[in-house]
């Protein structure tokens, strides 16, 4: 009977639980450790190292095995830890100033080499809450971190890879020379946890409190972008409650002051008459008809059976619903008359304007006044439309930046639709969205759904103002328009979100892509993100960022920046130190608002290369669109991408790390060595293919399932990039058994593979076979004998015909006989009458042996001595 072995859900009694156990380790996390040290070799230097969440103490024997005899090692968890020859532990929260204070009082002026965190809430609650946790955890991590590391240090965290993982990685980029994320193979592919190593500590002189505080660091996007001031939060929240009703949102604001209740109605009146229908949609749950007015409007014809119904829950409600919502409150608002008092204001205008008393070349100028504002209307126009394509492009750019790492990250919520530039300050993301036509815009300043507006749409620019209210029904239909594209676009980023969600999809893309985020090579930092800048200011950091950002607002309100037709969010700048390491400085506006968002995720170096083709498309449309301003761009691009390449050539040392990791593993990438793929061509050529896996691949091939280049894609996988030199033999071999990618097999190649191996089976081995025919080919030959010799019987005249038949057919049995059969040897046991006597047994006929039942123990006795005398001898 097969042994029962003991699991988890998790199958936590894994390879690496084992492999712990027989070495001595705490845990089995104490893997994850040695593999992040085996790549990145922090722990043989280090002379002084910090472990931050250190229980029960699985890191701490690591560090203790690895780094060098006399080092300094301290552990710190909420949990006492079993004492660790040379390591120092006690028990603190590490968020509290109580464990600083340990700390400083440990280790003294010392500053550490390392400092680990491998920290999780011990919440176990919802997944969000957890992360959320979890990512507040590293921030303070972090906070440690700064405080005691050494210049050039290194801070190894685990994060979980959530909505804040991108901020968090933002941080790192911003104290640390060179961050890297990477998932060892030792942690489980179900755990979103992901490791980030962050070398060559910068040890800045002032760092911005705001880089260790969570509330700005995860800072909501919905909360961050506040279409004026006066709105709170909460306003903000409900705008993407209607304009994505599917998200369920973080609640960190709380009730709002002084109201603690959950159903909230509100009279049909305010959300006609009010400012702000869609705070209003986002905000309530029920749109009540009360009083006698609100009543009479339910019986009008633009109070469909779906408004209606509609009103009733509004929680319930999806995109199309809170659309049709919208376009209710416009008709009912027109039908009531309150959405033509523009209108009369006009004709007031015109009116006055008619009856003044102008000279003629008053009138020219005038004329040539509105010939010039209709120009700008028109390009305007023109400016919003080449708006909507950027928009389109940033969206469709954001759902397949979704599509590799998403293995399972759980990006920012928001992100999709505008926001992943939200680190810190989402200012410039509202710009862009209020130039994209975002949610915020698509409210007006009387509560009108705006469907776009432009970025000169300032306060200032009244000529153009009234250019909108002139053709006000072209307008509505536009601003209808533009709504219903703009949830469209949301609706499928939602969609697209959805799909990366779910499970079994995520799987299946894993499996199609064996994605390269989740490798072991992991995830790094680009470095062409630092060097994309050569200008440079001394001093850096979040204010200047804010500076730059504030700058670059009051520029783009200003009416040069309206006629520059180029959306110019901030990009992250950095500037090169006299050591060449990069410092970021600022913030520039050189892309396209939306690529901000893509310009955070894409920094990431498993995207070098791509960003670059996805920037040439971006810009590819953007030349379509804009031809105005082409050759603007074109030279800024020019020069930008010169300056790149330069600061590139000048600075490869300080970011090159990749060859290393090449060379390390070139033994296992090296699947281009012809004579093992000849040798493997041959055997496949002579044996046909042998696995069900390789069959499955064939068929799928031959079926036209699967083509070349996935297959070879499908074949890098995080099993095909683990180093493998300086581990022990046993331990590979058993890693060649069980640690393999799984690959898919099929009934059919099994069964074919079986059919096989049955033919084989059936026929005779070689030595059998050729008995057999020697066996017979001797039959044959005395048969032909016997048959020679009959003929010479027959033709013999000195025998009678009987007794030729009679020879004959002697001949022919002898002949035909399979060789002479061994003749029979009779036991006979020597008791009884037998014993003793010698010669033939009476009754014994034909052949015979004696035995003797002492016989049998006498010989063995007789070698046993033998064997014995032997052995003395050559003793
Ligand atoms: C995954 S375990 C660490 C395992 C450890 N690296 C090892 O190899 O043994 C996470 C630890 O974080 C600790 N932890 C969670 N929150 C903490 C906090 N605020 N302060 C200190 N430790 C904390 C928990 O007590 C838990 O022991």
């Amino acid at each position: 009977m097969g042994k029962t072995q003991k699991k988890t859900g998790k199958g936590r009694l894994d390879k690496y639980y084992k492999l712990a156990k027989e070495q001595g380790y705490r845990a089995r996390s104490a893997f994850k450790l040695i593999q992040l040290n085996k790549k990145y070799s922090f722990l043989e230097s280090a002379r002084c190292c910090i472990d931050l969440c250190a229980a029960p103490g699985g890191w701490l024997q690591v560090a203790s095995k690895y780094m060098p005899v006399n080092s300094v090692i301290v552990g710190v968890d909420l949990v006492p830890i079993k004492p660790i020859p040379r390591v120092v532990t006690f028990a603190a929260d590490i968020t509290t100033t109580n464990c600083r204070n340990l700390l400083r009082g440990e280790l003294k002026d010392w500053k550490a080499d390392v400092v680990l965190h491998d920290g999780a809430p011990n919440v176990g609650t919802a997944w969000i809450q957890d992360a959320y946790g979890q990512s507040e955890l590293v921030l303070m991590s972090l906070k440690l971190a700064v405080e005691f590391l050494m210049k050039g240090g290194t801070f190894v965290t685990k994060v979980f890879r959530s909505a804040d993982y991108n901020n968090l990685i933002w941080v790192f980029n911003q104290l640390f020379g060179k961050v890297e994320a990477t998932k060892p193979p030792s942690s489980r592919n179900v755990s979103a946890e992901i490791f980030v190593v962050c070398r060559d500590f910068l040890a800045p002189k002032f760092i911005d409190p705001k880089f260790l505080d969570p509330k700005h660091v995860f800072k909501d996007l919905a909360a961050s972008i506040p279409a004026d001031e006066d709105k709170p939060a909460v306003a903000h929240n409900a705008q993407a409650n209607v304009f994505q009703p599917e998200k369920k949102r973080r609640h960190r604001d709380g009730y709002e002051d002084g109201d603690y209740t959950l159903f909230k109605t509100i009279p049909a009146s305010d959300y006609i008459k009010g400012p702000d229908p869609v705070s209003v949609l986002g905000s309530f749950n029920k749109i009540a008809f009360t009083t006698e007015e609100e009543k009479e409007w339910l019986a009008m014809d633009v109070t469909s059976g779906d408004v209606k119904a509609n009103c009733e829950d509004l929680k319930v409600l999806g995109k199309a619903d809170f659309k049709a919502l919208i376009r209710w409150r416009l008709a009912l608002r027109e039908e009531l008359g309150l959405d033509v008092k523009t209108k009369a204001i006009e004709e007031a205008t015109e009116t006055v304007e008619i009856t003044e008393e102008v000279d003629e070349e008053q009138a020219i100028q005038d004329e040539l006044e509105r010939l010039n504002a209709e120009s700008a209307t028109r390009r305007k126009r023109e400016r919003r439309k080449a708006n909507e394509v950027r928009q389109r492009t940033i969206q469709r750019m954001q759902l397949k930046m979704t599509a590799p790492l998403d293995i399972g990250l759980e990006q920012h919520d928001e992100s999709l639709a505008y926001g992943q530039d939200d680190v810190f300050d989402l200012r410039g993301t509202e710009k862009g969205m209020r130039k994209k036509g975002g949610v915020a815009k698509l409210i007006g300043e009387d509560g009108v759904v705006e469907a776009e507006s432009d970025e000169g749409d300032d306060d200032g620019d009244a000529s153009e103002d009234e250019d909108e209210i002139l053709d006000s029904e072209e307008e509505r239909e536009r601003k209808t328009r533009g709504l219903e594209a703009e949830l469209d676009g949301l609706y499928d980023a939602y969609q697209s979100r959805l799909r990366e969600k779910d499970a079994k999809y995520k799987v299946k893309e894993a499996r199609r892509n064996l994605k390269s985020r989740e490798e072991w090579s992991g995830v790094q930092e680009d470095k062409d993100d630092s060097d994309d800048d050569s200008g440079s200011d001394e001093e850096g950091g979040y204010d200047k960022m804010h500076q730059h950002l504030d700058d670059s607002s009051s520029d783009e309100s200003d009416e040069e920046a309206e006629e520059d037709d180029v959306e110019t969010p901030p990009t992250k700048k950095r500037r090169m130190d006299a050591s060449g390491r990069s410092l970021v400085v600022g913030l520039k506006e050189s892309k396209p608002a939306g690529s901000q968002a893509a310009k955070v995720w894409f920094s990431q170096d498993m995207f070098a290369g791509i960003g670059d083709d996805l920037g040439d498309d971006e810009e590819d449309e953007e030349d379509e669109d804009e031809e105005d301003d082409q050759e603007e761009e074109d030279s800024d691009v020019d020069e930008e991408s010169e300056e790149e390449e330069d600061e590139e050539d000048a600075d490869e040392d300080d970011f090159e790390i990749v060859p290393q990791e090449l060379e390390d593993d070139s033994e296992m990438w090296d699947i281009t060595n012809e004579n093992e793929d000849e040798m493997k061509q041959a055997y496949i050529k002579k044996y046909g293919l042998v696995t069900p896996e390789a069959l499955t691949i064939a068929q799928q091939l031959v079926n036209r399932e699967k083509t070349r280049t996935e297959l070879v894609n499908e074949g890098f996988n995080r099993y095909s990039l683990n180093a493998k030199d300086g581990l022990p033999s046993w331990f590979l071999e058993d890693e060649q058994k069980h640690y393999k990618a799984n690959l898919p097999v099929t009934k059919e190649a099994i069964a074919a593979l079986r059919a096989k191996q049955r033919a084989l089976d059936a026929r005779p081995i070689k030595k059998v076979a050729e008995a057999k025919a020697r066996k017979k080919y001797k039959a044959a030959q005395k048969l032909e004998k016997a048959m020679k010799k009959a003929e010479g019987v027959n033709a013999t005249s000195d025998m009678t015909e009987r007794e030729k038949a009679q020879s004959i057919e002697k001949l022919m049995r002898k002949g035909a006989s399979t060789g002479h059969k061994k003749k029979e040897v009779k036991l006979v046991v020597a008791k009884g009458a037998h014993k003793g006597i010698k010669g033939r047994p009476k009754g014994v006929k034909g052949r015979y042996a004696m035995v003797d039942s002492r016989m049998k123990k006498e010989v063995r006795a007789k070698k046993r001595k033998e064997k014995v005398n032997k052995k003395r001898k050559r003793t």
